[in-house]
């Protein structure tokens, strides 16, 4: 049997073409939810391992996951090299395996999948966790990431303003210009976010670009980037002064600059808020530390498979 010749193959272009959001944030939340039961939940996921890669910056990463509830064996494999220029940062693919016999079905591009679970994951973290209606986001960033959590987080909420700042002017007035009249572009973090029911972090920023003193109490932010363990995208007083949520206590603790250098507490996963076994905390200030998790990405591609196998 040749392996490679019995392998689907799906494009970036097929994946964008199927995958949509309203399936997907239902099954990331439901996954979130399954993760975090522990050992009933059926799902076997260890902490991301991380090769570094020497006077780069860059990284790869191998995220495998079991998932008994979704019938899904598979491996994402991720690279990210912030100082890319002609090409993207991130890279990826995702092999998914026959979880009855390990033979290797699928292998999915995996940059799509990327872009659309993260922000399917932060769109259900704002659910659970925003403070009442939100009418104003702030996007901290201009890349894949602020796209995907743009359109994202658009379907579920009805902003009346969005308010975007990157450390290059440019980046943000070309992503305000693409979303258009309800969009402005900020020279100053703080001038985007002052008034800003949600914030998402989303840059590869080493250090923090977000303070304490610029939020509105009972803010929401999702913190997206920043997923190594002495990078940080917030100043360390904010997360002390903010309800903790993430999605896997043991990544966060491995992974997590935001929390590891604040030396923050951890309230909860996200998946226990939706469980019902932690409280959302809504009236705070809520953080959710998001690093990725493989099953988020396991499921995405099994929605593409099945999608593609009704379609056959
Ligand atoms: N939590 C998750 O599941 C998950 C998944 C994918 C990506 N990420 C992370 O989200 C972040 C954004 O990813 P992306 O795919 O949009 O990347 P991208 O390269 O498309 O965008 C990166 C953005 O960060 C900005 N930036 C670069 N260096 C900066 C600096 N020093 N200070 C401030 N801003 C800077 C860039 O101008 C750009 O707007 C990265 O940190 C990435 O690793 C997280
Ligand atoms: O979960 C992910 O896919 C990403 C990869 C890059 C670093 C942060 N997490």
């Amino acid at each position: 049997m040749d392996t490679i010749s019995s392998l689907k193959l799906v494009s970036a272009q097929n994946i964008a073409n199927i995958l949509d959001y309203s399936s997907l944030i239902a099954a990331i939340e439901k996954s979130l939810a399954n993760f975090s039961h522990r050992t009933d939940s059926g799902v076997n996921q260890p902490v991301r391992s991380v090769v570094i890669v020497p006077n780069s910056d860059g990284f790869l990463g191998c995220m495998p996951v079991y998932s008994r509830e979704d019938d899904v064996l598979a491996t994402k494999i991720v690279s990210f090299f912030p100082r890319n220029k002609d090409v993207p940062t991130h890279h990826a693919v995702v092999l998914v395996l026959c979880a009855q016999t390990g033979v290797p079905r699928a292998l999915l591009d995996g940059d799509v999948i990327t872009a659309r679970r993260t922000a399917a994951t932060s769109v259900v973290a704002t659910k659970h966790l925003v403070n009442g209606e939100p009418k104003i986001l702030a996007i901290l960033g201009s890349g894949v990431q602020a796209r995907s959590h743009y359109i994202a987080l658009s379907e579920v909420f009805h902003f009346k303003q969005i308010c975007i700042w990157n450390h290059r002017p440019e980046g943000a007035h070309k992503l305000a210009d693409e979303i258009g009249n309800n969009c402005v572009a900020c020279s100053k973090v703080s001038e985007a976010v002052e008034d800003a029911d949600v914030i998402v972090t989303v840059t590869s920023a080493k250090d923090p670009i977000l303070k304490a003193a610029w939020v509105k109490p009972g803010v929401h932010i999702n913190a997206v980037g920043a997923c190594r363990p002495d990078w940080s995208e917030l100043e360390p007083e904010l997360v002390n002064s903010a309800v903790v949520y993430v999605d896997s206590r043991e990544g966060a603790l491995k992974e997590s600059g935001d929390i590891i250098l604040a030396k923050a507490e951890i309230y909860a996963e996200i998946g226990e808020v939706i469980n019902g076994t932690c409280e959302a905390k809504r009236e705070q200030i809520t953080i959710f530390k998001s690093l990725g998790m493989a099953i988020e990405d396991a499921v995405a591609a099994k929605l593409v498979l099945d999608k593609l196998t009704v379609n056959d």
